[in-house]
C-alpha cells in the first residue's frame, strides 16, 4: 500500500487575471479551488493512475472539510488527523506571471501530533510512505526525521519531498526518491547552475549522501534522473503551460506508481515526466487520459 503524508495541506485558490496591479482593485477573470498540499496532490495522481493509496496528515475547519470530501469523492482513502485549527488556503495568482502566496499553516496540539504518529505506526514492510511538503510552524524542525525513524523501524520504505536541512537530514535513512527542482538543489548547496553539466555533480552528491534515486526537475526544461552510476535526461515536452502548481508532485506520483510495480527505471521516469507535464498543461492536476497521451512523446537520453 502507498501512503502519502501531508503535514501542511492547503486549499489551492487559483486566481486568473488579465493583469495584476498592486494597490488597485483587480477583477478576477476565472478562479478555481482545489484540494492541495504536496502529498495530497501525489494521492490524487496515484488514484488517477489506478494505484490504491491512503492520504494522511492534519486537516481542520471548513477548509479541512472541503479537502477531505473532495478526496473522498475521488475515491481516495483518507486517514487524516482532525485538528481544531483551520487548514490553510494558498493563493496562486496567474496574471502576467505566476505568483504564489502560501500560508504558514495551523497550530497543532501535542495530542494531534501524537494521533498522526499512531496512525503511521500501522505501516509494514510492504508499504511505501511518501512524505511531502512544508512543516507547519508548531511542529519541531526535525519532525520528518522523527516520522522516518518510526516508518523505517516498521521496515517500510519512504520518499521525501521537502527542502533545506529537513531534506539533507533524512538522506542517511536512504529515501527511495528525492526530487528537488533545480532552484531547490542550488539553494541546498548554496550554489547556482548555468548548464546541465553544472547540475550533475550535485544530483550525484544526493545519491552519495544516501538517496536511492534522485530526480532533479527542471520545470519547462525537462528533468534529470540519477540512479547508481546512470544519469538520464528527459527532453522538454512541448505544450501550453496552463498551471504548473502540482507538476512536481505529479512527477513523484508517476515515478512511484511504476517503481512500486516494476524494476524498469526508465519506464518509471517516463511516467514521472508525463505526469508532471500533463499537469502543467492542465488547469487542475492531470487526468489519466492526458498522461497517457504524453507518454509516447517522451525522449530519454542516457548521459552516463
Ligand atoms: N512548462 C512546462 N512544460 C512542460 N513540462 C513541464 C512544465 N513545467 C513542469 N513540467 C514537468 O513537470 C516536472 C516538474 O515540474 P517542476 O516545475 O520542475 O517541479 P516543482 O513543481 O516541484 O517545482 C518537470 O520536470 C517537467 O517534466
Ligand atoms: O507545503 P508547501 O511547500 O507550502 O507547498 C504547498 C503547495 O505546493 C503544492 O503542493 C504544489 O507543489 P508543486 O508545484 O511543487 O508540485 C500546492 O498544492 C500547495 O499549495
Amino acid at each position: 500500500m502507498i501512503y502519502t503524508v501531508t503535514l501542511n495541506p492547503s486549499i489551492d485558490y487559483i486566481v486568473q487575471l488579465e493583469t495584476l496591479e498592486l494597490g488597485q482593485l483587480n477583477r478576477i477573470a476565472q478562479d478555481y479551488k482545489f484540494p492541495g498540499g504536496k502529498g495530497i496532490n501525489v494521492s490524487r495522481i496515484l488514484q488517477r493512475l489506478g494505484k490504491k493509496n491512503a492520504a494522511l496528515g492534519f486537516l481542520g475547519g471548513f477548509t479541512g472539510d472541503f479537502i477531505r470530501s473532495s478526496l473522498e469523492q475521488e475515491g481516495i482513502l483518507t486517514d487524516f488527523t482532525t485538528i481544531s485549527d483551520d487548514t490553510r488556503i494558498n493563493i496562486k495568482l496567474k496574471a502576467q506571471e505566476e505568483t504564489e502566496v502560501n500560508g504558514q499553516g495551523p497550530t497543532l496540539s501535542l495530542a494531534e501530533i501524537a494521533d498522526l504518529k499512531s496512525r503511521l505506526a500501522a505501516v509494514s514492510s510492504q508499504d511505501i510512505v511518501i512524505l511531502s511538503g512544508s512543516i507547519p510552524p508548531s511542529l519541531p524542525r526535525d519532525f520528518y526525521s522523527q516520522l522516518i525513524e518510526l516508518i523505517t523501524a516498521k521496515g517500510a520504505h519512504f520518499m521525501i519531498d521537502t527542502t533545506g536541512s529537513s531534506l539533507l537530514e533524512t538522506l542517511e535513512a536512504q529515501p527511495l526518491l528525492v526530487k528537488p527542482n533545480h532552484h531547490e538543489l542550488a539553494e541546498l548547496f548554496a550554489t547556482s547552475f548555468s548548464s546541465i553539466e553544472d547540475i550533475l555533480p550535485y544530483g550525484q552528491l544526493l545519491l552519495e549522501k544516501g538517496a536511492q534515486h534522485v530526480i532533479v526537475s527542471l520545470g519547462g526544461d525537462g528533468a534529470l534522473l540519477f540512479s547508481g552510476d546512470a544519469v538520464y535526461q528527459a527532453a522538454p515536452l512541448k505544450g501550453t503551460l496552463i498551471n504548473s502548481v502540482g507538476a512536481g508532485d505529479s512527477m513523484i506520483a508517476g515515478f512511484v506508481s511504476q517503481l512500486s510495480a516494476t524494476p524498469d527505471l526508465e519506464l518509471a521516469f517516463r511516467y514521472g515526466v508525463a505526469c508532471g507535464s500533463a499537469t502543467a498543461f492542465s488547469a487542475d492536476l492531470a487526468t489519466a487520459a492526458a498522461i497517457t497521451d504524453l507518454l509516447d512523446q517522451i525522449t530519454l537520453k542516457k548521459l552516463k
